[in-house]
């Protein structure tokens, strides 16, 4: 392969869509290879903003100011970075010869429960628990009395578990029913999803580069409201769980096709697997790559998009914490101990220009023993402040 430099009339350029901390770890990657970088984000000096060679704020959900900016920057790879942004936009970019990665249909797929999940469930056969989809608060009491409680529900579109909610009893219905439309996204129509009762769940991170697929070591994680608060890998699992776990990873990005890497969200109990969601990028549970593997997940989303080798050395175990705020600030300052800086551990600052509760604004890592590395990374998130 051959690499130019950039800012010149023959680079290679890479637009994110989506600014975030996943993608300022893209950003940086893609500069390691000479590529130019620019990014959009609907807010200004978002993370990725921080290290592009050019940044744009821009309405994500607007498709005529996303083309605006396609047509005007002519890239040649275009990676969104979130969920809630203009798939129209995607849709005529790819028609106009666009690359979008992994392509627009599988971003299309993705974004909305309802289409991934009738996709995985209906069309690919994979197995999932039982899921109803609702457009009013009498078919969400409906569909929790047939599926059962506790049920879980989430507005069509959202992330990080944004009005999300699990309904306990009847009782609670009221309460996940305001609770999804009030979110951020799409709440039009709801997933009622059965609770599925799962021993541990899993992100397979697979890549796909046009030629070979590749899994990374299962990554084990933590959930609380519906976000992620530790990861660690390996995830140790049963052989015929990882083998089931690799088929059905295999399956849905063969399905949804293109190049890149994704992130394959699964339930396992026993030796039973269920695919829950996948990201057709990079993936949060993902960053304790970082200090796990020759090449991070973001290493390996670039290697994958340009169609590179996709070898890498897992160079053992490790543990990561998000650090997650709850305050409102309009210039946070992050405190961070010292203890977190040594020979097997690290922080990294997303800087994010604002905090507001719930917002994830550092990541802490730890190299070591899995059990010893979250135990560690337990304890130092505790030694992160912001104020
Ligand atoms: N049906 C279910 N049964 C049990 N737990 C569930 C179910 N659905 C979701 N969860 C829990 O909630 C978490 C978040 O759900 P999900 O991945 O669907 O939301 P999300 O908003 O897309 O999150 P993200 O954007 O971080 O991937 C899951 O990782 C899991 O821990
Ligand atoms: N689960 C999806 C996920 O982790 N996405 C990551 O969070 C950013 C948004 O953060 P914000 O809400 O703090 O702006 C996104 O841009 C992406 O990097
Ligand atoms: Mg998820």
């Amino acid at each position: 392969m051959q690499f130019s430099a950039p800012l010149k009339s023959n680079s290679k350029k890479i637009m994110l869509l989506g600014s975030g901390e996943l993608g300022k770890e893209v950003i940086i990657e893609a500069q390691r290879l000479g590529l130019e970088t620019i990014a959009v984000d609907k807010y200004e000096n978002a993370p990725a903003h921080q290290v592009a060679h050019r940044s744009y704020v821009v309405d994500m959900q607007n498709k005529d100011a996303l083309l605006e900016i396609i047509y005007r920057e002519k890239p040649h790879y275009i990676l969104p970075e979130i969920e809630a942004l203009s798939i129209d936009a995607l849709f005529e970019a790819e028609d106009k010869g666009y690359n979008v990665i992994p392509n627009a249909n599988a971003v299309s797929k993705t974004m909305n429960r309802k289409n991934i999940r009738t996709f995985a469930a209906e069309t690919l056969g994979l197995k999932t628990g039982p899921y109803k989809f609702v457009t009013t608060e009498e078919g969400l009491m409906g569909a929790a009395r047939e599926l059962g409680f506790p049920c879980v529900i989430k507005p069509v579109m959202s992330s990080s578990g944004h009005g999300q909610s699990i309904a306990r009893s009847e009782a609670d219905i009221p309460n996940s029913w305001d609770m999804a439309k009030e979110a951020r996204g799409d709440a039009s129509e709801l997933i009622v999803e059965a609770f599925v009762d799962f021993d541990y769940e899993i992100t397979m991170l697979t890549a796909r580069n046009g030629k070979e697929t590749v899994f990374c070591e299962p990554i084990g994680h933590e959930q609380r409201d519906g976000d992620y608060v530790f990861s660690w890998q390996p995830m140790e699992m049963s052989e015929v769980a990882k083998q089931k776990a690799q088929q059905i990873a295999k399956e849905i990005t063969d399905g949804l096709g293109g190049q890149g890497l994704f992130g394959v969200e699964l339930f396992v109990k026993g030796d039973e697997v269920y695919f829950s969601e996948v990201s057709p990028r990079p993936h949060d549970t993902g960053m304790v790559t970082l200090i796990t593997q020759s090449q991070s997940e973001f290493a390996l989303h670039l290697r994958a998009v340009l169609g590179l080798p996709l070898g890498f050395t897992f160079y053992g175990d490790g543990a990561s914490a998000a650090y997650k705020t709850n305050l409102h600030n309009y210039a946070p300052v992050i405190s961070v101990d010292d203890s977190l800086f040594s020979d097997n551990s690290y922080v990294r600052v997303f800087g994010k220009p604002e905090a507001h509760k719930g917002r994830r604004l550092a990541v802490a890592l730890v190299y070591d023993k899995v059990d010893a590395a979250l135990e560690k990374a337990r304890e130092l998130i505790e030694k992160v402040k912001d104020n």
